[in-house]
């Protein structure tokens, strides 16, 4: 059974923008998903109905079963959030905060508080003031929230907005540990193609409030099926094309292969054709131009 469930959403503002268009997808338990699009797409929409904190017009989400629209306590429970710029009280050190904002579940466990700082490497500066915090130790804070208590499934908003690269990585390199070591299921909203294509198995791609690709990332796909050729014998390569369902691209020089071959066998039949082959090579389109292509922009 998949752990989140967005159905059928759709979300119109009161000035009568449409922000989402009946968008659905699903994640399964364990898995890293990548929400991407433009500025105003509704990734944001999409995180804020997923916490209860949005009403959707139509459609609802699901998390373990559980309608958030229905029975928001109850499908929260497991689920932990960083939503829009996390706010601290300055004049409090790290652990103050986190109990001021622990106090509002009603939930404590101290040993926890202190592993969870540990794990996020804060141990040591969780009894400073937050005013003497760096951006990348604000946000490691906030992520301390989100993981109070621990949730099975972490939701986050731009996490690495205004971090240094190596700020960035660190973030990047946590969040990776707490599948592989807690089974997480983690939903990512991010403009960063980069980030998406180290850090997600899937990804969802809105435009304008619709869903425009649901799937791998596309450069991580194992199966590779377009390739770059060079050859002076385009009228015989483009007789074997012709007979085998390749499709080839004259002005990019790109051939991309039906589902059921190899792109060895496409290369035998090109020699067999007496096609003077003077280069052939995978070509990995990037997620880059692949969410280019698709939005348009
Ligand atoms: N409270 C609101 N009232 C009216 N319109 C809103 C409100 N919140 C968002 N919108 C509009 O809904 C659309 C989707 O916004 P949303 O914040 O979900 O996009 P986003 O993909 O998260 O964008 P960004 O990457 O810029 O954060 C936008 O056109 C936005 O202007």
């Amino acid at each position: 059974m998949a752990l989140l469930e967005v159905k059928n959403l759709v979300k119109r503002w009161p000035n009568g923008r449409l922000a989402l268009d009946n968008v659905s997808f699903e994640m399964r338990q364990g898995e890293i998903l990548g929400l991407l699009g433009h500025n105003g797409a509704g990734k944001s929409t999409i995180l804020g109905i997923t916490l209860g904190m949005v009403q959707p017009d139509e459609g609802e989400v699901r998390i373990a079963g559980h309608s958030v629209q229905e029975h928001r306590s109850h499908a929260l429970a497991h689920v932990g959030a960083i939503y829009e710029a996390a706010h601290f009280y300055d004049y409090l050190t790290g652990w103050q905060n986190l109990r001021v904002l622990c106090s509002l579940s009603g939930w404590w466990d101290e040993e926890e508080v202190k592993r969870v700082l540990k794990l996020v490497n804060l141990g040591e500066r969780a009894h400073h003031k937050t005013r003497t915090y760096s951006h990348g130790m604000r946000q490691r804070l906030a992520l301390a929230q989100a993981l109070l208590p621990m949730p099975k499934c972490l939701l986050l908003d731009e996490p690495t907005d205004g971090l240094d690269p190596e700020g960035i990585r660190e973030f990047r390199e946590f969040v990776m540990k707490l599948r592989s070591d807690f089974g997480m299921t983690i939903l990512l909203n991010s403009h960063l193609l980069a980030e998406v294509e180290q850090m997600c198995d899937r990804c969802v791609i809105l435009k304008q409030g619709k869903k425009m690709y649901e799937g791998p990332v596309p450069s991580q796909d194992r199966q590779q099926s377009v390739y770059l050729l060079q050859t002076r014998d385009l009228a015989k390569a483009r007789e074997v094309f012709s007979r085998s369902g390749v499709t080839f691209d004259a002005a990019t020089r790109q051939i991309t292969l039906p589902p059921h071959l190899a792109g060895h066998e496409v290369l035998k039949q090109l020699v067999e054709a007496e096609v003077r082959v003077e280069s052939w090579q995978p070509h990995k389109a990037t997620l880059e131009e692949f969410y280019l292509g698709l939005t348009g922009a």
